[in-house]
């Protein structure tokens, strides 16, 4: 039975988590932590620990892990500069899985933006839409950044210097080359998104649509317990799921 250990555990995702393990005869949840919570005790109880919680825990975390010499899966969302290097540090000491989204739509679907963003070449405008529930605090979604990535991988540019993000007034014509992102909120959506390409007079169009965050839940646990026993370094979903 697979110890998973899960920081954030009160959160929608933390009882998503707990929902799944439950229900699993080759898991069990040795427990979980929130704010102020002993994390460096919950790694060792643990085989495996999943953060679904804030950017501010990353440090603790990876303490913890590597203090515990245990596996991490990283699927906090709002992640900077610095702590993505502190994750590729930490990989040195311990397996980690860092994504934006543990769903298997959606590790599919870089796959094939990727792709896409490839074959059609610089002329056809790539947008990101996503919704998500009232409560998230985060634009762009972990997600949009990640099909952002693929997108920017497939054509071969980087990221970060073609980003258009939130439009507003007069914002004179669309930089050529640009990613751009579009956030919107509402409700209680899991999760959509969108990826648009535009070219002359026609249009490809990508969705996928979370229905349930029980998908991020499922992907987290596969993700988790297939890092056990791995090589210290930065894993992804597309390892986990051979895509
Ligand atoms: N990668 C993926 O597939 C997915 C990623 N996410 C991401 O997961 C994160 C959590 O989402 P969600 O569950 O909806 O958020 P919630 O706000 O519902 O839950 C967050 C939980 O984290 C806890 N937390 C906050 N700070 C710390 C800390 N320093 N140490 C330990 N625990 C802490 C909170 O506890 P307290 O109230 O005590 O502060 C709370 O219980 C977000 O970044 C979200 O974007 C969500 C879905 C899928
Ligand atoms: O906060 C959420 O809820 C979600 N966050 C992740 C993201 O930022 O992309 C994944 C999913 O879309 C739900």
């Amino acid at each position: 039975m697979a110890r998973i250990g899960i920081i954030g555990s009160a959160g929608r995702m933390g009882q998503a988590i707990a929902a799944v393990l439950a229900a699993s005869t080759e898991h069990e949840c040795a427990g979980g932590v929130d704010s102020g919570g002993d994390v460096a005790a919950l790694a060792d109880a643990s085989d495996a620990l999943v953060d679904f919680s804030a950017p501010g825990a990353l440090e603790a975390n990876l303490h913890a892990a590597i203090g515990a010499g245990i596996p991490l899966l990283i699927g906090t969302t709002g992640l900077g500069e610095g702590e993505m290097t502190a994750i590729d540090n930490a990989a040195r000491a311990i397996p980690i899985l860092q994504t934006g989204n543990t769903s298997l739509g959606v590790t599919l679907l870089a796959h094939l933006v990727e792709e896409a963003a490839s074959k059609l070449g610089p002329d056809w405008d790539i947008e990101i839409v996503e919704m998500h529930h009232r409560m998230k605090v985060d634009a762009p979604s972990g997600t949009a950044l990640l099909l952002g990535e693929a997108a920017a991988k497939g054509r071969g540019i980087d990221l970060a210097s073609n980003t258009e993000s939130g439009r507003h007034g007069h914002t004179g014509k669309r930089a050529e080359g640009a990613i751009g992102f579009a956030a919107l909120r509402g409700g209680t959506v899991a999760g959509e998104h969108m990826v648009y390409l535009a070219g002359e007079k026609e249009r490809l169009t990508f969705t996928h649509l979370a229905e349930d965050r029980a998908i991020f839940a499922h992907g987290a646990v596969k993700g988790a317990t297939w890092l056990i026993g791995k090589a210290p370094g930065r894993y992804s979903m597309k390892d986990v799921l051979g895509i």
